[in-house]
């Protein structure tokens, strides 16, 4: 047929005019989108009629809302232009096969994010899933994804699993999270707190001038015998693995004295490329995963590397504490062991056989634990140093608290463990509200040592303050699965001058909550919660531990412990909150008496947005986080 074409057509002009073709169907489908993505979209998003910040609809309002060095001026601006509910322009979202227009949600209205957080028709955005779970979970449903998954090792942490599977997960981890596990807990962090105390005093003991070193009287008159700039931020990183390791499966990578062990090795290359943040090859990857398996360069190569290192570790570690399980029960000697990885598999066993996790998502909730649990301590504890470090009046007036602890004793954990008496206490606590607490009552069952430090109400106020002002995790988003509605505690203005009311879903009418169309993303400002005037006063952009020890604390609203967005909200709320708490006050209990802190001459500290709100020399992001203090130590 071709061949009786080619008298009339030459090749030549029979091809360009297939390209000629070609090139007007590609223009005709990018007018189309254009015109979909730019007038039909946004027409009939509902979110159209929120008030919000200027921009075309193609300029993104992200780096404003997600960069922490401007965030915190752009909420407050922004909450007093439009009030607590508003739309922002994302950078459009790719969903189906087309890009899609993007207008999001922000919202400080407590009502709204309490719903957002707790309903089922929200969930975390599959992009952040399939994030993580190249670290730690799974969750995503393309198929592009699936067949990536079967050519690569993931793990299936309860992070990135949503719905049922995230339910059943969340009932079997949650039971190695009680407040008596964190109490067994304790004589870990105050080992790996000790340990870090010596490492410090012995790099300081090689700045002693040898004038000092020869007279023990005059350092003695002098106080501080040697100081020298430590990145704190470094070496509490190292600590906190080491105290994952040891509480999520009995595993010490003794990271703090020697940082070449393998499995810590490997777990850290992996971090520290996840921490490099999106480009635009993760992005590509993220929406092709084969990517990853046809074309891996070398963070992939090295992310793939480190899995194996981890799997391989993991497996035997898996084995050891499954014996270790049997051992107990059959001696019945169980409540002696408190890592997380004994407590799971125990947990596990005595759940229903069909819903019990499988080896590999045993092993998975630890890369969860070592994902969520490791580096966010550690960054919420070096934000703390800092904070001191700039505070010299809080740093002193805490030190001495510490100081005034009569006696700590190393308490035997078995004298503690009997049942009656648990006290109102933040690991006995059941549940916040947080307010202010008097001194707590004397019944406590804790260590005498955890007992000591957890009754100090200056620490706690200091703890909670950084938590609030330097929140490690600076938001959360959501995604709507379907068109939904979302309830306001105070009217919205929307553009056209028309009201929507506050009050419960009144599915009767369309001014009583705000409507979200599938796929619209939500923002949960964390960080903005956290320093807003509105929950925390006028003074809620200072550093104020003092406001912790109100006789009555009574915020405005309650969202979470102690009202904090630190830790989420509702169902997918941090599981890790006692434990931080407990691993952040006796590494400040033990290293504050020891050392003071002083900020470094000239270097300026900054917070950048990796997966943390890390702190960075400000200009040197490409050295990575670091945290420079001036550290002298005290006799
Ligand atoms: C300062 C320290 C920490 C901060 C700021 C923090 C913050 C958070 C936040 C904000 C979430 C919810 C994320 C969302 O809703 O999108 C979360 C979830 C979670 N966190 Fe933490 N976390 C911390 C420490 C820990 C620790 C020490 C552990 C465990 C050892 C842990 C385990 C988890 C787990 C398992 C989840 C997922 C819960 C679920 O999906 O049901 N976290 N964390």
């Amino acid at each position: 047929m071709f061949q009786s074409l080619l008298p009339f057509y030459s090749f030549p002009v029979f091809f360009a005019k297939i390209c000629l073709v070609a090139v007007l169907l590609v223009c005709i489908r990018g007018a189309l989108w254009f015109i979909n993505m730019l007038l039909l979209q946004p027409f009939f998003d509902p979110l159209r009629h929120l008030p919000g910040p200027d921009g075309a609809l193609l300029q993104s309002h992200l780096q404003q809302v997600m960069d922490p060095v401007l965030s915190t001026n752009t909420y407050v601006e922004w909450r007093k232009r439009f009030g607590r509910t508003f739309r922002f322009n994302g950078f459009g979202k790719l969903l189906m096969k087309d890009l899609q227009h993007d207008y999001r949600l922000m919202t400080f209205d407590p009502r709204a994010i309490q719903h957002v957080l707790s309903d089922t028709a929200f969930e975390k955005p599959w992009q952040t899933r399939s994030f993580m779970s190249r670290l730690i979970g799974r969750g995503v449903r393309s198929a592009l994804w699936n067949i990536s998954y079967s050519l690569n090792i993931y793990f299936l942490g309860i992070f990135s699993m949503e719905g049922k599977e995230h339910d059943m997960q969340r009932k079997i981890v949650h039971s190695a999270f009680t407040p008596r596990s964190v109490k067994n807990m304790t004589p870990l962090f105050f080992q790996k707190a000790e340990e870090l105390q010596e490492c410090w005093k012995n790099i300081l003991d090689e700045h002693i001038s040898p004038q000092t070193k020869t007279s023990p009287s005059a350092s003695m008159l002098a106080g501080p015998v040697a100081e020298t700039v430590i990145d704190v931020a470094h070496w509490i990183s190292r600590a906190s693995f080491d105290i994952i390791g040891l509480t999520g499966f009995n595993y010490d990578f003794h990271s703090i004295r020697d940082e070449s062990e393998p499995v810590y090795t490997a777990y850290r290359r992996m971090f520290n490329i996840a921490d490099k943040g999106l480009n635009l090859r993760q992005i590509l990857d993220l929406y092709f995963p084969i990517l990853r398996t046809i074309w891996p360069n070398d963070d992939i190569r090295e992310t793939n590397e480190s899995l194996r290192v981890i799997k391989k570790a993991g497996e035997q570690i898996l084995a050891e504490r499954k014996t270790a399980v049997q051992v107990a029960v059959a001696n019945g000697d169980e409540g002696n062991e408190s890592d997380l990885l004994f407590l799971l598999i125990k947990s596990n066993m005595s759940n229903d056989p069909s819903a019990r996790l499988t080896d590999q998502e045993l092993l998975d909730q630890c890369s969860t634990f070592f994902m969520a649990g490791s580096d966010s301590v550690a960054v919420a504890l070096s934000w703390c140093f800092h904070l001191l470090s700039l505070n010299p009046d809080i740093q002193t007036r805490l030190r001495d608290e510490i100081n005034g602890i009569s006696h700590i004793s190393d308490g035997d954990i078995s004298d503690s463990s009997t049942d009656s008496g648990f006290h109102d206490c933040d690991i006995c606590r059941p549940e916040p509200p947080f307010l202010a607490k008097p001194a707590y009552p004397r019944r406590c069952r804790h260590l005498p040592r955890w007992e000591a430090v957890e009754n100090l109400q200056y620490l706690d106020a200091v703890v909670r303050e950084t938590l609030r002002f330097c929140p490690p995790v600076h938001g959360t988003i959501r995604v709507a699965t379907e068109n939904a509605k979302i309830p306001l505690s105070r009217p919205v203005t929307l553009f056209d001058g028309s009201t929507i009311a506050s009050g419960r879903i009144n599915f009767a009418r369309k001014d009583c909550h705000l409507t979200v169309r599938k796929g619209s993303y939500v923002h949960i400002p964390i960080e903005g919660w956290n320093l807003s005037e509105d929950v925390w006063g006028r003074d809620a952009l200072v550093f104020n531990p003092g406001r912790w020890l109100k006789s009555y604390y009574e915020p405005s609203y309650k969202l979470g412990p102690s009202n904090l967005m630190t830790f989420g909200y509702g169902h997918q709320s941090c599981l890790g909150y006692k434990f931080t708490l407990a691993e952040i006050k006796i590494f400040i209990a033990t290293l504050l008496p020891h050392f003071e802190f002083k900020p470094a001459d000239g270097v300026p500290i900054s917070k950048f947005n990796t997966i943390l709100t890390r702190p960075f020399v400000s200009g040197k992001w490409s050295a990575g986080t670091q945290l420079p203090i001036m550290v002298r130590e005290i006799k």
